[in-house]
């Protein structure tokens, strides 16, 4: 699977953008972190006037096989199936924040165990009733795991259509931080004890069982690189964020990772192009205890904190206002020449 992403340049454009930030009318480096993100939003639309266009979430949905077990989930396999319905009744956090931050939001049925009607507003991209249980198999074969990503990517390749070039991508995966730890273990070496949290809400001891069974599992299975590994361990929604993620980098759109989920997904994605992650904006810091080791790992910083464990987009989406305040302030603040304001005496 190819993908081809041109690297960030570091030339000419870069310099001229960081004189356009350094002469409004501010000290140096005041507005800080939208500072940074109006640079690389410029930087990746290679123009002096970046703009947020059609802003767009595609939330993925998919079953685990393991969920059915109900050891290393709190919430039952169902549940997956019942927020679909809530997405696309608009009852859930992920529409809510699209409303409030006028987000375009679409659901996509990657892999859910249940066979929804054709007429409902969804995308139907499913490649199984859920995946298998990697207790005993591996989740998917090869050939679905790659339809998957090829189906991620053609989404994408869909919204670019749109003028869309801020896209975010969400999940919903009743087990799926499992799949995320030790998908997060496979790539970054750490122990599988560092990577394994309470998820949608385990207790100490639930943590302790998931991390037992995660373990048998890793004893179980030997990938031999990180498309097997994904198959693996991975989910549907899990490997069409990958190629969604990919597509969307060759497109030069800016990127807008959520949680734990997404970021494992993209962990994967840059094994497969290491120039996809400078498209990236990381929204925010999950409280899943691994999605902050999985950010030192990848040495970036999220823009939020808000102890934020959900999913579903929802960090991305809170990201988009800040996205937009840095495109508008390089747009529209006046610049000590326009404005007449005097420069630091030197
Ligand atoms: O995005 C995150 O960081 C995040 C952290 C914990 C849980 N989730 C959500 O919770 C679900 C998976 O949790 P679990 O406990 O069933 O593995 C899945 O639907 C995710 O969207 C998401
Ligand atoms: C209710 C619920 C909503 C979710 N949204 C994303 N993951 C979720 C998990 C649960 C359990």
């Amino acid at each position: 699977m190819k993908f081809t992403i041109s690297p960030l340049l570091n030339n000419n454009l870069k310099e001229k953008l960081q004189y356009k930030i350094d002469n409004k009318t501010k000290p140096i480096g005041a507005l800080g972190v939208l500072e940074k993100v109006a640079l690389q939003i410029g930087t990746i639309q290679e123009t002096l006037e970046p703009k947020i266009k059609n802003p767009t979430i595609l939330v993925f949905a998919g079953d685990h096989g393991i969920a059915q077990e109900g050891i290393v989930n709190p919430y039952p396999q169902e549940v997956t199936t019942q927020m679909v319905y809530n997405f696309l009744q608009g009852g859930a956090a992920i529409n809510v924040f699209s409303e409030t931050n006028n987000i375009d939001l679409q659901i996509i049925d990657a892999g859910v165990n249940y066979n929804f009607e054709k007429n409902l507003p969804l995308i139907h991209a499913k490649i199984d009733f859920g995946t298998k249980n990697y207790r005993l198999e591996p989740a998917m074969n090869n050939e679905q795991c790659l339809k998957a990503i090829k189906k991620g990517a053609e989404l994408v390749e869909d919204r670019s259509k749109n003028e869309v070039n801020t896209i975010g991508f969400g999940e919903m995966g009743i087990g799926n931080t499992s799949s995320a730890a030790l998908l997060m273990h496979y790539i970054t070496n750490e122990p599988i004890e560092n990577c394994v949290g309470a998820g949608t809400g385990l207790n100490a001891e639930g943590i302790q069982n998931k991390t037992k069974v995660l373990s048998e599992v890793l004893k179980k299975h030997h990938p031999n690189n990180p498309l097997e590994a994904l198959a693996t361990f991975g989910g549907y929604e899990i490997a069409m964020i990958v190629g969604a993620i990919l597509k969307a980098a060759e497109h030069k759109m800016t990127i807008i990772i959520d949680g734990f989920i997404v970021t494992s997904a993209l962990l994967i994605a840059i094994e497969i192009n290491k120039n996809v992650i400078d498209y990236c904006i990381f929204a925010h810091s999950s409280n899943e205890q691994g999605h902050q080791k999985m950010l030192e790992y990848l040495n970036v910083k999220p823009l939020l904190n808000f102890n934020m464990r959900l999913g579903e987009g929802t960090g991305a989406a809170m990201a988009v206002p800040v996205l937009r305040a840095s495109t508008d302030f390089l747009n529209h603040m006046a610049s000590f020449e326009s404005a007449g304001v005097s420069t630091k005496s030197e």
